[in-house]
């Protein structure tokens, strides 16, 4: 009896000792988000299992009673329908896990852990307590008729039930990982009070942040169905990518951009055959890149913003629709990319040589570019990878708490959705597709889910490339401030969509909140216009017929929006020569028609004075393509630099030499810089509208076909 007493106390006084240890680690957890305290936390519990485990075997007795056996049974009854129950959770965490692992879906998939671990913690509690109670009685009960006991079988009770509690315990700590600093720990302290007292010590300590991860995504793997995407971006993910990660087959798409992974990549990634995408861009890994040449079906690999080294192995760019690695330290020459893609992709690379970067390599291929021209090169683009949608948006509704609503680029929140739909994500209603059977159907979760890559910044926004779940490329552009209200936006954008030409870009759809706006377009392979009068791409002669043909279509398209928008008053508002893109067969198209509000800049009162300010833009346009020269060069203004030279009457001189030694007609090339320099008149009054300079482009066209056709072979015969 006295040993019972001794038994029971101790047994007692070590559930006491951890209990009060673990509210005061739980009171220090409230201000901290450490998984450590964790950790702490398991080695608690596991003091307490140690103890349980040393009374139970310090008991040798060997008689067999019935009634206990019936306990054990009911205990481990208690921990059959709780691994029931983790595994329909288990179910629970397949259906979102694979084969998508999204942002969305972990709202959802959080809204069912917690309701699954309401019930759980109240089984939980009870079991525990029932357990202990049993615990106590059948050792009192051994005490007093000093039976044979089968102590192993009893230790295996308690070890089952922490097994199975354990694989709800790593799903929890799973998505608190994920989704880092987002989810309002302490909200869910009450699940983890619950799970921690039942927690499978062994396991815990094996916790770590990444490599758990992978683990559990390992074990996701070795099912039939497997893993198939997985979307973790913009997270506070620390750690590597574990080796492991090759037993994910039939992983398509696997994207981690904005995390704090380190390391090198594993070699064994490039056994991911199936892989699609690959975006582990903004993240601290280092090393070189594994062969990704053999895995035949990838159209998306992104690295930028890294640390990796070493050469570039040969893609096969023919294939992939982006790709970018810009700012890390890769060295050597670039792969052929066979002109898919520019500069971009590369730079800030120091040691990185050959084309489509403008530094050759050097024979020796010893290139040493200095810290300079890195910054040079860093500060001469501004890029910037990402998904529009993490960007927008990044909603954990736990509890309708607006700090659960963040935005990377400062963007969306909460407040702003909920006038379009209260559940704080943004539905597909909001995005308006225009009738456009090019993208019909699309919806906003498709823009949100989709890859993106940020390939500039205007003075009116940034603009995205973003890669559909069809493979259709489009272009997004995002306006941040304009002072438009949502319902002038789309009439504005209603009444565009009405005026259609083949020579300016249609928009597909649009998006409007109060501070955001975004429009889909059709993307344009070849660029713009500026690109290639003042780039490097020299694989396309820009000869004077072009440039006149050019002219002649961008009058025409504009005469026409203005015609057509003269009661509107929409005028183009930012035309330029990066506004020009040109299509797949080399013809220019207006882009972004529509998207600044025009101030009329004239003293005049008439509707044409609102149309003014594009016939200046279309007058630079011209003085760029006859001079060949940038709108702002070495601090002078090309309409100033050949106002002044026309004035002085060095007329020759203002024009490209390209055009010279192709011995285009002076006669007409004066004509053209005639309009261009109406059309840049200081005061708009002064200036042509639309329709006069595209008759008076279309004369100097016509003469210029006449004299061409005069000196066809056939007509000098
Ligand atoms: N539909 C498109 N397809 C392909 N490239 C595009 C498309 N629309 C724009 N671009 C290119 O993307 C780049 C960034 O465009 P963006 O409009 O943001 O900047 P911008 O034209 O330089 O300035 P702004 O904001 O003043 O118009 C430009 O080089 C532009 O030519």
């Amino acid at each position: 009896m006295a040993e019972m007493t001794d038994n029971t106390h101790a047994m007692d006084s070590a559930w006491r000792y951890v209990t009060k240890n673990i509210s005061k680690k739980l009171e220090e957890l409230e201000n901290s988000e450490d998984s450590q305290y964790f950790l702490a936390i398991a080695n608690e519990y596991r003091s307490l299992l140690a103890a349980a485990s040393a009374l139970l075997g310090n008991n040798n007795e060997d008689d067999d009673h019935q009634e206990f056996k019936l306990k054990f049974l009911d205990m481990t009854n208690q921990a059959e329908c709780l691994s029931k129950r983790a595994d329909e959770f288990q179910d629970k965490y397949f259906k979102y896990n694979i084969p998508y692992l999204g942002h969305r879906c972990f709202k959802d998939y959080l809204k069912d852990l917690q309701e699954f671990m309401t019930i759980w913690s109240k089984e939980t509690e009870k079991g525990r307590r029932k357990g202990e109670k049993s615990l106590i009685e059948w050792m009192q009960q051994l005490n007093q008729s000093q039976r044979k006991t089968t102590f192993e079988e009893m230790k295996k009770v308690v070890i089952d039930l922490g097994t199975h509690i354990s694989y709800v315990i790593s799903d929890f700590l799973f998505v608190v990982t994920v989704l880092g600093d987002r989810i309002n720990l302490m909200n869910n302290l009450d699940y983890f009070k619950a799970m921690i007292k039942l927690l499978n010590v062994e396991k815990m300590n094996d916790f770590k942040r990444v490599s758990y991860l992978f683990q559990f995504n390992r074990a996701s793997c070795n099912q039939q169905s497997s893993l198939g995407v997985v979307h973790l971006e913009y997270n506070n993910i620390h750690g590597v990518i574990s080796t492991q990660i090759s037993s994910c087959k039939q992983l398509t798409h696997f994207h981690v951009t904005r995390n704090k992974l380190s390391g090198s990549l594993p070699a064994s990634l490039v056994m991911l055959n199936n892989l699609i995408q690959f975006d582990i861009s903004n993240n601290r890994f280092s090393g070189s890149l594994p062969d990704f040449s053999s895995i035949s079906g990838l159209q998306v690999f992104l690295a930028e913003n890294n640390q990796l080294g070493g050469e570039i192995p040969r893609f096969d760019f023919s294939n992939l629709k982006l790709f970018n690695v810009s700012n890390n330290n890769f060295t050597g020459s670039i792969p052929d990319v066979h002109g898919h893609f520019t500069a971009n992709s590369f730079i800030g690379n120091p040691y990185l040589c050959g084309d489509p970067l403008p530094n050759e390599c050097p024979p020796s291929q010893s290139n040493t570019l200095s810290e300079k021209s890195k910054d040079s090169y860093k500060s001469s683009v501004t890029m910037f990878v990402g998904y529009i949608v993490l960007g927008l948006i990044v909603a954990v509704d736990n509890d309708g708490d607006d700090s659960m609503y963040k935005s990377s680029f400062g963007g969306l929140t909460k407040s702003e959705t909920s006038a379009d739909d209260q559940s704080g994500f943004v539905s597909s209603s909001v995005l308006v597709v225009l009738t456009s059977p090019e993208v019909n159907g699309l919806k906003f979760e498709d823009l949100l889910r989709a890859p993106a890559e940020m390939i500039g910044r205007g003075k009116s926004g940034s603009l995205y490339k973003v890669l559909l779940g069809n493979n259709q490329i489009v272009a997004v552009k995002r306006i941040k401030d304009w002072d438009i209200s949502s319902h002038e936006f789309k009439q504005r954008m209603q009444r565009l969509d009405k005026v259609k030409h083949p020579n300016v870009l249609p928009t597909l759809a649009f998006y409007s909140s109060k501070q955001e706006k975004l429009l889909v377009y059709e993307f344009q392979q070849n660029g713009n216009l500026f690109k290639f009068l003042h780039g490097t791409n020299m694989d396309y002669a820009f000869d004077w017929a072009t440039r006149l043909e050019i002219a002649a279509n961008i009058a025409e398209a504009l005469a026409f929006m203005h015609q057509e928008l003269k009661d509107d008053k929409i005028a183009h508002g930012n035309l330029k020569s990066s506004n020009i893109l040109l299509n797949k067969n080399m013809e220019p198209c207006i882009s972004e028609y529509g998207l600044m509000r025009v101030e009329n800049s004239s003293p005049s009162k008439s509707s044409n004075a609102f149309f003014k300010d594009d016939v200046y833009g279309f007058g630079v346009i011209l003085l760029e393509l006859l001079t060949g020269n940038l709108v702002q060069h070495n601090g002078i203004d090309l309409t100033d630099w050949v106002q002044s030279v026309v004035r002085e009457e060095w007329t020759v001189e203002v024009f490209d030499k390209a055009l010279l030694s192709e011995c285009a007609s002076i006669e007409r090339l004066v004509s053209l810089l005639q309009v261009a320099i109406q059309c840049v008149s200081r005061s708009p009054e002064a200036r042509p509208s639309m329709n006069q300079v595209a008759a008076m482009i279309n004369a100097i066209r016509e003469e210029d076909e006449k004299s061409a056709v005069s000196f066809e072979p056939s007509q000098l015969d």
